[in-house]
């Protein structure tokens, strides 16, 4: 495994053969290992301050409420890691070249390496990185746990930082002052540069809405505390307070979204104390955070005391930190293929024109791969597709669309392989796959979490169930448009539905930017022949969009047609799609909240301003 290619030769291609021993003495050994391995931290240490930095800027621009340069900075941080790993590979090839084509020499840099992170604050990502960089100079031969991290060497529990990665509050305690002030100071603590335009009322309510959720008799015993995480969650317009109420060993998690209004003032949104909400914040159907973190390890085992049914792989990708998020899915599922028995096969529904999907029944993601031939129709090659994979990764996902971990060289047991499996992708990726023994080795490969197609979803459905997947199906489209995603292919075949019922899009080769969407109306027919005829009787443009023509592939079933029309009638219409790609044209950024209506606090108590 290793992570996207980055366009480099490996060092046996450049040079050949690694030998197991270098001409080097064991001295000189010694201390080229020590310059490897400390050129391979520095690279890693400028990636993680220049990744913190942005988190410290997106305060600023938060305070600001400069929205546009926020997503700026989110798009731009994703491409950080892969800069940074070009470099400390370019650094190695030139600086030392010839010198690293031994074994021994590469055992000694990596033993090096880990005597370098043992008070390293970030030891996890650091070990990441260094495999990042390796799996760049060395063939595939070499990755074992001798070269690389297959497994982590130095531990992230207990890693702490200076401030602590969480603070503690004591509401009960008689100096605290109660609940309400404590919440006050919590508030100060995290030094918004910004007024609030009353934040006495906002935590009236928060008050309010945490009483409502106790047990009666109000009991404090003497663990009472208030948790919460040091940096604030940045996401679009939102920063997030995100803690935990603990009472008699019981803890309550809790997030906070903190907003700004036009007038530049904040305000708390509301406060989010059910897990299954707070999970949604951290779907990987939305855009990864900026939070500026010395200790990424603590955050993450915090969060999951909170969560604790979200794989650590989800967690560090939504800190932003995908690449661990990789590794860490990766380590998870090679621990699940040894400890299960069952056979990848293809994914049930409608196969695509472009991609070949896989799965694995025990485990909840698909496997994709880009076809060698792809359909005439798509008018998209494999360089094509990928881009738009990639705008998606880089995109804000607002809650309906599945992000993606993408993986290059992936070796996976042949036995495993359904014969049907094999069969289909021989077939459609020859060139994506080579056999080495009983592995099967796929060239270039996206994950992503499985979701039940929502065709199969709407045909097998109760009438509540159709009633429900049409209109999420008809939110997700508005929220993507929102967002200034056009999906190109609207059939209901390319949408799936999560676990907690939320339809998400998951194919991405025909997306466009709203902005880049001509919609038009369909021109009166200039007589009644050219209206009967099966060709239309005006000219379209590529980029030519007719919303009128929806009805048509959409709504065939009785069922879909009766809700599809009494939620979305709109969504068939010009004026929808022409009013929301003006006011993305304006340059309007949407509010979408990543939490219902109901439950802002505006929605909930009458606000007395
Ligand atoms: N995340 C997922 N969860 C479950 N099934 C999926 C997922 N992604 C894809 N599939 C299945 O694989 C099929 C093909 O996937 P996808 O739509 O991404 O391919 P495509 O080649 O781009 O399709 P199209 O021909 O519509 O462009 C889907 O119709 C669905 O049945």
């Amino acid at each position: 495994m290793s992570s996207q290619p980055l366009d480099l030769k490996t060092l046996e291609e450049d040079l050949g053969e690694l030998s197991e021993t270098s001409h080097l003495s064991e001295d000189e050994e010694r201390e080229l290992s020590k310059k490897v391995a400390s050129d391979l931290l520095a690279g890693f240490d400028k990636h993680y301050r220049l990744f913190r930095y942005c988190a410290q800027q997106t305060k600023k621009l938060f305070e600001e409420g400069d929205w546009h340069l926020i997503q700026q900075l989110a798009r731009d941080r994703i491409d950080f890691y892969d800069e940074r790993v070009k470099e400390a590979v370019d650094l190695l090839r030139r600086n030392y070249g010839s010198l690293l084509m031994s074994e021994s020499v590469w055992a000694k840099i990596k033993t090096r390496f880990v005597t370098y992170l043992v008070d390293h604050k970030q030891p996890e990502l650091a070990e990441t990185f260094f495999n990042s960089a390796v799996t760049k100079i060395l063939h595939r031969d070499y990755y074992h746990n001798r070269f690389l991290f297959v497994r982590p060497a130095v531990s992230t529990d207990y890693v702490e930082s200076d401030p602590p990665s969480y603070r503690s509050y004591y509401p009960a305690n008689p100096k605290s002052g109660g609940l309400r002030t404590t919440l006050r100071s919590l508030i100060a603590d995290f030094s918004l540069n910004a007024e609030f335009v009353d934040l006495e009322r906002d935590l009236r309510y928060v008050v309010h809405a945490a009483r409502q959720l106790m047990p009666r008799p109000i009991k404090v015993d003497p663990d009472c505390q208030i948790q919460v995480l040091s940096s604030l969650f940045f996401r679009n317009k939102g920063a997030y307070i995100i803690g935990k109420f603990i009472n008699a060993n019981m803890p309550q998690p809790f997030a906070i979204p903190i907003l700004r209004d036009s007038s530049g003032k904040l305000y708390l949104d509301t406060v989010l104390f059910n897990v299954q909400q707070i999970a949604t914040l951290f779907s990987f159907t939305r855009a990864y955070f900026l939070v500026d973190m010395e200790t990424p390890g603590a955050y993450v085992q915090f969060l999951r005391t909170l969560l604790p049914n979200k794989p650590k792989a989800e967690m560090y990708t939504m800190l932003g930190l995908q690449k661990q998020g990789k590794t860490m899915f990766y380590r998870d599922f090679l621990h699940h293929l040894k400890h299960s028995h069952d056979e990848f096969i293809v994914a049930p529904g409608i196969k695509g024109l472009v991609m070949a999907v896989f799965t694995l029944p025990s485990y909840p993601y698909v496997f994709k791969l880009i076809k060698d031939k792809i359909a005439p129709s798509k008018e998209i090659d494999c360089a094509g597709v990928m881009r738009k994979y990639q705008l998606v990764k880089e995109h804000d996902r607002v809650g309906r669309m599945a992000d993606t971990w993408e993986y290059s060289h992936v070796g996976l047991p042949l036995n495993r392989f359904s014969q049907e499996l094999i069969e289909h992708l021989k077939d459609t990726c020859e060139s994506s796959l080579s056999f080495e023994d009983d592995t099967v080795v796929i060239k270039h490969v996206y994950i992503e979490r499985r979701m039940t197609p929502l065709n199969i979803y709407l045909q097998q459905g109760t009438d509540a169930e159709v009633e429900h997947g049409i209109t999420e199906y008809g939110n997700a489209i508005k929220q993507l448009a929102a967002a200034n995603i056009f999906p190109g292919d609207m059939l209901f075949k390319n949408f799936g539905v999560t676990r907690l019922g939320r339809v998400v899009f998951y194919d991405y080769d025909e997306i466009e930017y709203m902005t880049d969407c001509n919609f038009r109306r369909i021109p009166e027919a200039p007589n009644p022949e050219a209206e009967m005829s099966s060709e239309p009787w005006y000219t379209v443009g590529p980029k030519d969009v007719f919303p009128e023509e929806f009805g048509h592939f959409l709504l065939g079933d009785r069922r879909v047609r009766k809700a599809f029309l009494s939620r979305h009638r709109d969504l068939l219409e010009y004026e929808f799609w022409q009013e929301r790609k003006d006011r993305i044209g304006k340059g309007h950024i949407e509010d979408i909240f990543p939490y219902s209506e109901a439950i802002r606090f505006t929605n909930r108590f009458i606000r007395k301003t």
